[in-house]
């Protein structure tokens, strides 16, 4: 098949699709002139995207836990309350992260940023191979700390990191690194992959952080996820989804505004940035967990009852 078939083939697949998304959003920000420094409104489409677009894919992972306590307790008379205590563990070991940040934000910050490019490696699972998938995950991340150096490290400060030199030197040969190797197996990759990439780089250099960040989590990765929760949970309306999901979300927001509320001293800019990455930082723990362990599952039949 030549490269143009398989393009044709590819850029046809949700994935395809997405990305046809993601660009339109990019060159939308061009043209609304988002290449500049953060600014007000880069801000509200963050705040806006993330509690809109992006926090409703985590809010199916109590049916994830649902699936999984049918899986591993299929005779337990107390299927609610275990769910239930499913959901306070979910919430508990969120509010630990938080106090962690609180006490060694460095330290989070490492390790959100190395479990944020695990996390978002997974949007090529079944496509690419394991290291491929990890080198996603790293330019995802780290191509805007190389490009757009200075942007970044307002909004690390902004994270209570002091100093955010450390973050920014060791990006450059991870992002060195994680493009070779994407370049060495330039063949094998397929043209849809180096596309996606080609647009990544493309959003990292030329947008403000915020806004290359909404572009690829509410365009790209969000709502690939949600087609595979819909998919994998049956959901077929989208009122039913909006049914399972929204008491998730006002849940979410409630805790959002309460953090934000708590970090008001701040600055508001300061306190908006802190309440969404700080917010996404707690969430992607319990977020990962769950979706690592719905994964092992998924292709499991539920074992029967008495078995
Ligand atoms: C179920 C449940 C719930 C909910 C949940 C949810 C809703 C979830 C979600 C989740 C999610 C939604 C997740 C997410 C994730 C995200 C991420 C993972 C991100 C990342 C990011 C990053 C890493 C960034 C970076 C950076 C910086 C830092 C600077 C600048 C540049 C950039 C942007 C690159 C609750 C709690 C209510 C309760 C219980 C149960
Ligand atoms: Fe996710």
């Amino acid at each position: 098949m030549t490269s143009i078939n398989a393009l044709r083939k590819g850029t046809g697949t949700i994935r395809g699709r997405l990305l046809w998304l993601m660009a339109g959003a990019i060159v939308m920000a061009l043209l609304s002139q988002q290449g500049a420094s953060a600014n007000v409104i880069s801000l509200t489409v963050l705040t806006v995207g993330v509690a809109l677009l992006g926090l409703p894919h985590g809010a199916f992972d109590h049916l994830t836990g649902a699936r999984l306590i049918r899986y591993y307790l299929p005779d337990t008379p107390y299927p609610r309350a275990l769910l239930g205590l499913f959901m306070l563990g979910y919430l508990l070991l969120s509010i630990m992260l938080l106090e962690c940040w609180y006490h060694w934000s460095a330290l989070a910050l490492i390790l959100f940023l190395v479990l944020s490019a695990a996390h978002f490696g997974t949007d090529w699972r079944g496509r690419q191979c394991l290291i491929h998938r990890l080198c996603w995950g790293v330019l995802v991340i780290g191509l805007p700390f190389v490009w757009r150096s200075d942007d970044v490290t307002d909004i690390v400060r902004a994270l209570a990191v002091p100093d955010p030199s450390p973050f920014i030197e060791a990006a450059r040969p991870l992002v060195a690194l994680a493009l070779s190797i994407v370049l060495v197996g330039v063949r094998r990759e397929g043209t849809m992959f180096l596309l996606a990439i080609g647009l990544l780089l493309l959003g990292a250099i030329t947008l403000n952080p915020l806004i290359y960040f909404v572009c690829y989590f509410c365009c790209f990765h969000s709502p690939l996820h949600l087609g595979a929760i819909r998919h994998e949970h049956g959901l077929t309306g989208r009122r039913q989804m909006l049914a399972v999901a929204a008491p998730v979300v006002l849940m979410t927001w409630v805790g959002a505004g309460a953090g934000y509320l708590w970090m008001s001293h701040d600055h508001v800019t300061g306190a908006l940035i802190k309440t969404v990455f700080i917010g996404l930082a707690c969430l992607t723990v319990p977020h990962m967990l769950v979706e690592w362990l719905g994964e092992r599952i998924a292709h499991a039949p539920v074992k029967a009852a008495h078995d």
